[in-house]
């Protein structure tokens, strides 16, 4: 089954009879419309209003599902067609709200002048109070420069905006974190390092979020080496964590041992490149890839990977293919090998449909919805800024992945990302490790 990344919500008026739900339902079942929500907006003695919501391949297919209701007639007809997703972004998905209440004029002079002056005088006296007093230890800001926005391309911080606040309200909603989106209009990595390093004493933490390859490479080192607070490159190590994970309960589900697979890595950008490093740092001996760019095959190379020489080679080479090209129906299913372990993880459309896969021979597929890094940025922020740790270390991000793998269930790849567990079992280990690290180097000196 394609992917259904059309979502309409039908507002459809039948006469109040029994059976003409069923009548329109059963029209758009028939031309493939996959049915989400339905709600009865308002019953009258006449007519009866509902919104159905309608999830489809594409605007075609949608047409065709307006036209098959509206064939039944006799009274059967769609008032209006609403775009949901777009109507729940009138406003943005988030705003900054206050934690004390501003009731009398005595909490005015609390929250603000003349009492915050003497917050103010704390602060200059001892720096360190700023985590105690303000919010700043628990706001992460998502900086992104616009230049890999999903797999949208280049097209600018501002058209990233939406994905920059869905991200803060992931933060917010999975770890009670403070995501400030902050849009870069320079892709310049020195300007972009010397803008983030400006305002990174009012964050607890730097998430860089759709920085393209290969530039995000140097701006996340040279930030990591300049900074003293931790700063993460979601599209690297989230996406990394999250598939290591997978690729950790794929093998123990197909009774194979990892450690002996042969991994294949389509698009070796930012989030392929950070996933063939972090295998190869787990101990996956045969990591491949492939790339369109040369400069990409030399960096892993670099890191110990190989090359190889065509897609159909790699499909031909490997037990566990990952995709992150940002190439919709880039795999084709005649490519795909009997008992593959396929992750084409390209947002919002993947290489292939899972379903697809799995109709090809594959054992296990999955895409970008399910493993996504959503299963891991909250957590991962939750647990450095617990600690207050100065940096995310590989083996934070390893203990993450191994934390994920650990509350997925039998037979499946990842756990569901709306399940609170998961994200609190993420900040859990990774907190314990960054206290371990911190005692390491306390002994150490
Ligand atoms: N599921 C998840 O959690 C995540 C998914 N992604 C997805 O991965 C995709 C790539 O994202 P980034 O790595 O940030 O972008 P990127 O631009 O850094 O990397 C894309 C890479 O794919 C290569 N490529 C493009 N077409 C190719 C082809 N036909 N054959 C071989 N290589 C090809 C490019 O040369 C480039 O190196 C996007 O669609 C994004 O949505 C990224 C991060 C997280
Ligand atoms: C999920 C994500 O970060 C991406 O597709 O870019
Ligand atoms: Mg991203």
């Amino acid at each position: 089954m394609a992917a259904r990344n059309v979502i309409r919500t039908l507002i459809v008026e039948t006469p109040s009879k029994p059976g003409n739900l069923g009548k329109v339902t059963t029209a758009i079942g028939a031309v493939g419309g996959d049915i989400g929500d339905v709600t009865t907006e308002q019953v009258g003695p006449l007519s009866t209003v509902r919104a159905i919501t309608v999830h489809c391949e594409s605007e075609e297919q949608l047409e065709k599902v307006i036209k098959a209701i509206e064939a039944l007639e006799n009274g059967i007809f769609v008032r209006a067609v609403s775009d949901e997703v777009l109507h729940a972004h009138i406003g943005g998905k988030i705003h900054m709200t206050k934690k004390m209440d501003i009731r009398s004029l005595a909490d005015l002079r609390k929250v603000y002048t003349p009492g915050v002056a003497s917050v103010c005088q704390a602060i200059v006296k001892d720096p360190e109070k700023a985590r105690y007093y303000t919010s700043i230890g628990n706001t992460v800001a998502i900086v992104t420069d616009g230049t890999a926005i999903l797999g949208l391309g280049n097209i600018g911080s501002l058209a990233g905006m939406p994905v920059m606040e869905g991200k803060a309200a992931l933060f917010d909603h999975f770890a009670g974190i403070s995501g400030v989106p902050i849009l870069l209009d320079t892709s310049d990595p020195d300007e972009m390092i010397s803008t983030i390093k400006h305002i990174a004493q009012g964050f607890g933490g730097i998430l860089l979020e759709d920085i393209g390859s290969p530039h995000c490479f140097e701006i996340e080192e040279r930030l990591k080496q300049e900074l003293d607070i931790p700063v993460m490159h979601d599209d690297q190590h989230g996406t990394a964590v999250v598939t290591l994970a997978a690729v950790i309960s794929a093998c123990r589900n197909a009774g194979v041992d990892l450690k002996n697979a042969v991994v294949g890595q389509i698009g070796l950008g930012a989030a392929g490149l950070a996933i063939c490093r972090m295998f190869l740092a787990y101990g996956i001996k045969q990591v491949y890839g492939i790339d369109r760019r040369k400069e990409a095959l030399d960096r892993l190379a670099s890191y110990g990977g190989a090359t190889l020489n065509s897609l159909e080679e790699l499909m031909q080479t490997c037990d566990i293919v990952i995709a992150t090209t940002g190439v919709p129906g880039l795999i084709k299913p005649e490519m795909i090998r009997q008992g593959q372990v396929i992750l084409a993880l390209s947002n919002p459309k993947p290489e292939i449909d899972p379903e697809d896969a799995m109709k090809a021979g594959a054992v296990f597929a999955s895409d970008g919805r399910s493993v996504n890094n959503v299963l891991g940025f909250p957590g991962i922020f939750r647990g450095v800024l617990n600690a207050q740790a100065k940096n995310i270390s590989h083996r934070m991000l390893v203990a993450a992945a191994e934390a994920i793998a650990q509350t997925t269930k039998e037979g499946e790849l990842i756990p569901h990302p709306l399940d609170m567990s998961v994200h609190q079992a993420v900040a859990l280990a990774v907190e314990e490790v960054a206290l371990l690290e911190q005692k390491e180097i306390k002994n150490t000196n």
